[in-house]
């Protein structure tokens, strides 16, 4: 990209497509009426539900074939790093646009105004194409300034952190955060946005796509270093593809941006298990990275 692609979105992206190596597909028998139960409101987050979803999410992952060639299971963009550097981005951004099967958009990209202008320009030309498109960190910041760009886009998942879901909620629905009922809030907010699916993070993470919500309280960490939530959205870029390119019928009828959510919350939060038990208290979003291979198979290779 015109981009610097320096955060560790792209990372984690470039990370997870590495995955695709030892993946498997388990393409299971279509899920019963018990997986419908288990997703609905108020118990999305038991551990039937958790596994159910987590077959979903094995349902989407695409088999490797000798017949496939590189980056047939995915190109995924990462508009973040620090600047934009040239003065014609948005042209050049436009050029790699074809080629992309997800956009992942906000990851330490900064907040200067010329900057977001052309990220503006950049969402408005990957929505023209029907990309995926995954914001985060100032992406979502851009976003609470201007909702209506990414208003009814049902292609684009938000992965907001406490804050950055606080300043959301008070710029498309003009409410404080009710801390209480966070599962309601994070549905209507993507009811608001025209089912533009929403994964707000915290102790759980909690996903919806304005319909349905789900739960992800797969064991995490205590850590709580910087970049995490990059991975997740990085990762994220890479699953969206997976689960749209997978439709509608691997993932049981339900929404395929949704388990492609609670995939890659899951998987972040098994790295940072898995980091956590290696570093303890040391551990930072490059040991995480480090975990990516293992977290993936034992998570969607079993
Ligand atoms: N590798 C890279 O290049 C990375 C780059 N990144 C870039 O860094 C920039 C800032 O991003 P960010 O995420 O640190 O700022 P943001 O979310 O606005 O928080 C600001 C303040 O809000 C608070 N606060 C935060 N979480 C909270 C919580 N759960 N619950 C309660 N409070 C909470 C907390 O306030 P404090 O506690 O300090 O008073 C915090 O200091 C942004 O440009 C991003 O792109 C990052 O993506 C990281 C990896
Ligand atoms: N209190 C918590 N307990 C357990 N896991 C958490 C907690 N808060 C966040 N996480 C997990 O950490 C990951 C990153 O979430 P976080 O809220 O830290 O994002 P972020 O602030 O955007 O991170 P970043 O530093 O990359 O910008 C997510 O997978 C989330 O599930
Ligand atoms: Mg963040």
């Amino acid at each position: 990209m015109a981009t610097r692609t320096g955060a560790w979105a792209a990372v984690a992206a470039a990370a997870v497509v590495a995955v695709l190596s030892a993946a498997l597909s388990l393409y299971g028998s279509p899920l019963d009426a018990v997986l419908k139960r288990a997703f609905s409101l108020h118990n999305a987050h038991s551990v039937k539900g958790m596994e159910d979803a987590l077959q979903l999410v094995r349902n989407i992952v695409p088999p490797l074939t000798a017949k496939k060639h590189k980056g047939q299971d995915g190109r995924v963009g990462v508009v973040g790093g620090c600047r934009e550097d040239s003065p014609d981005a948005v042209h050049d951004v436009g050029k790699w646009l074809p080629r992309l099967h997800a956009l992942v958009v906000g990851p330490g990209l900064g907040r200067d105004d010329v900057l977001l202008s052309n990220v503006k320009d950049i969402l408005e030309a990957s929505k023209a194409r029907g990309i995926p498109i995954v914001i985060d960190a100032d992406g979502l910041w851009l976003i609470a300034q201007q909702p209506a760009l990414i208003q009814g886009y049902q292609k684009a998942v938000l992965t907001p952190n406490h804050v950055e879901f606080s300043r959301l909620s008070e710029a498309v629905l003009g409410d404080p955060l009710d801390g209480q009922d966070r599962r309601g809030a994070v549905l209507r907010l993507s009811q608001a946005l025209g089912n533009v699916t929403v994964v707000q993070k915290g102790e759980r993470d909690v996903i919806s796509d304005g319909k349905q919500v789900l739960e992800c309280s797969q064991e995490g960490s205590g850590r709580r270093c910087g970049g995490q939530g990059d991975l997740l959205s990085g990762s994220l870029g890479v699953l969206v593809h997976w689960a749209l390119q997978a439709g509608p019928e691997r993932t049981d009828g339900f929404s395929p941006l949704l388990v492609a959510a609670f995939g890659a919350c899951t998987l972040t939060r098994q790295c940072s298990h898995q980091a956590f038990q290696k570093h303890g208290r040391s551990t930072t979003t490059t040991d995480m990275i480090a975990e990516v291979g293992p977290a993936f198979s034992r998570l969607f290779e079993t």
